[in-house]
């Protein structure tokens, strides 16, 4: 078996990489490439990890991982929450059947439009700073409604994370410092409109070790201790961050390892206090990305300095490689069980030095028309693409039960347009 293979879900066979039982060479061929192919069975099995490692906890799917409505409906339909970080998302979240009672807007610098929306909708709002609880707390009054608030806590963990995504430091434009958060609810709970019931903090994002959750929950929990006494505590959200291993060789910890670590604080702390808050989990990283695999196209193989592969795929499509100098799995998926021949540096059709997917990786021998797959591409993929370079985005395909079906429409040159208005003089 090769060290990618995930038996029932990334298998090669004949010689093919499969997803879900399904060709990939075979898709390639029907719904062209770029392509973004997603597995429900993968998709549906990671969200059962977490319920059977937290099974009393309610887990908010963080839906900026994944923006596909079909993703989330599936997530929906199996119990999940959302972490919606905009409008859009909270809009996005209800269209996908998500009840706005288990919608938590967790966004920072949220503006009046947005907070009304949220008000409107009925979801709860996790409150970043003191500016915006007032803003909150004013809008909720002149609709004549209360909404149920949370406070987003900046525990000040160092989470062993690219700097880029992490979100708990001292540094993070996120949350309230933690010494300021016992006025902070008092100061709430004198306001009208606002119900503070609950406490979150997310200490980042790819984290690899399983203490920084740890800390953080027992820091949490300290908050948790000094405002019990005059907070009716209804959910302590203690955010997501679960990595995976993108590097098929590095150890990474599991939903297990993570409630292993967590449970017995949070029980532990409620039971001393006399408390019975629900926990709150929002992954979203572990949920989606090795649901899904990007198909990229090799249109040549240049023999310079170094070999380069020459994709259709490019950080329009994936921004990981080149935001976050991530690693993604690269697999011919005509040639999965060929082994490695040479060193090739796969990069992508956009006019920048950066635009790089993979450097210096061994690889069968690669020729001009075989289909690459870059795995793990399910969380924050697609949701991050642009058009730039002109380039209109892909299609996403959706594999179930020996079925494929289409779940995004590629783009067609109009779509670069949309939105365009040529003023009359220049028409
Ligand atoms: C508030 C919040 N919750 C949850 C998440 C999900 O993180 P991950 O995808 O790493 O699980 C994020 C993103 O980092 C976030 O900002
Ligand atoms: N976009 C980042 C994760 C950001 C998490 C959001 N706070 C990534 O691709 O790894």
């Amino acid at each position: 078996m090769k060290n990618f293979e995930i038996p029932g879900h990334l298998e090669v066979k004949n010689g093919h990489l499969h997803i879900g039982g399904m060709d990939t060479v075979e898709l390639a061929r029907e719904y062209g490439t770029p392509l973004y192919i997603t597995s429900e069975d993968r998709l549906r099995d990671n969200f059962g990890r977490f319920k059977k490692a937290f099974p009393d906890a309610h887990i908010y799917f963080a839906a900026k991982s994944n923006n596909n409505i079909v993703v989330q409906r599936i997530l929906a339909r199996e119990g999940a929450g959302a972490d919606a970080f905009s409008d859009g998302e909270i809009y996005l979240a209800r269209l996908a059947g998500i009840p706005p009672e288990k919608i938590l807007f967790t966004g920072n610098s949220k503006t009046d439009a947005e907070l009304e929306y949220a008000v409107n909708s009925g979801v709860m709002v996790s409150v970043d700073s003191h500016d915006e609880l007032i803003s909150l707390s004013g809008i909720a009054s002149r609709l004549g409604k209360e909404v149920k608030i949370a406070f987003r806590v900046n525990p000040d963990v160092s989470a062993d994370a690219h700097p880029k995504l992490a979100t708990g430091l001292k540094t993070s434009k996120f949350g309230i410092p933690s010494q300021e958060i016992v006025s902070t609810y008092k100061k709430a709970k004198e306001l009208p409109g606002v119900n503070p019931v609950g406490i979150h903090c997310h200490i980042g994002s790819q984290i690899l070790e399983i203490s920084p959750f740890a800390e953080a929950m027992s820091k949490m929990m300290d908050l948790v201790e000094a405002i019990s006494g005059f907070i009716d505590l209804e959910f302590v959200d203690i955010g997501g961050g679960l990595g995976i291993p993108y590097q098929k060789d590095v150890r990474a910890p599991t939903p297990q390892d993570w409630a292993d670590a967590v449970l017995p604080i949070f029980r532990e702390r409620c039971a001393k206090l006399g408390i019975n808050p629900e926990l709150h989990i929002e992954p979203g990283r572990y949920i989606t990305a090795d649901t899904t695999i990007l198909l990229a196209h090799v249109n040549t193989v240049k023999k310079a300095y170094k070999n380069f592969v020459g994709t259709d795929v490019g950080f329009n499509l994936l921004i990981r490689p080149a935001m976050y100098d991530s690693y993604h799995e690269v697999v011919v998926a005509n040639k999965a069980d060929g082994t490695a021949a040479d060193t090739y540096t796969v990069v992508g059709p956009i006019c920048e030095t950066g635009d790089i997917l993979a450097k210096d990786r061994k690889l069968p021998e690669i020729k001009k028309d075989d289909i690459i797959a870059l795995l793990d591409a399910g969380a924050y993929g697609f949701c991050m693409s642009s058009q730039y370079v002109g380039r209109p985005r892909c299609a996403e395909v959706l594999v179930h039960e020996g079925k494929a079906d289409l779940i995004r429409k590629r783009e067609t040159y109009d779509d670069l347009l949309q939105n365009q208005i040529i003023p009359g003089r220049l028409l």
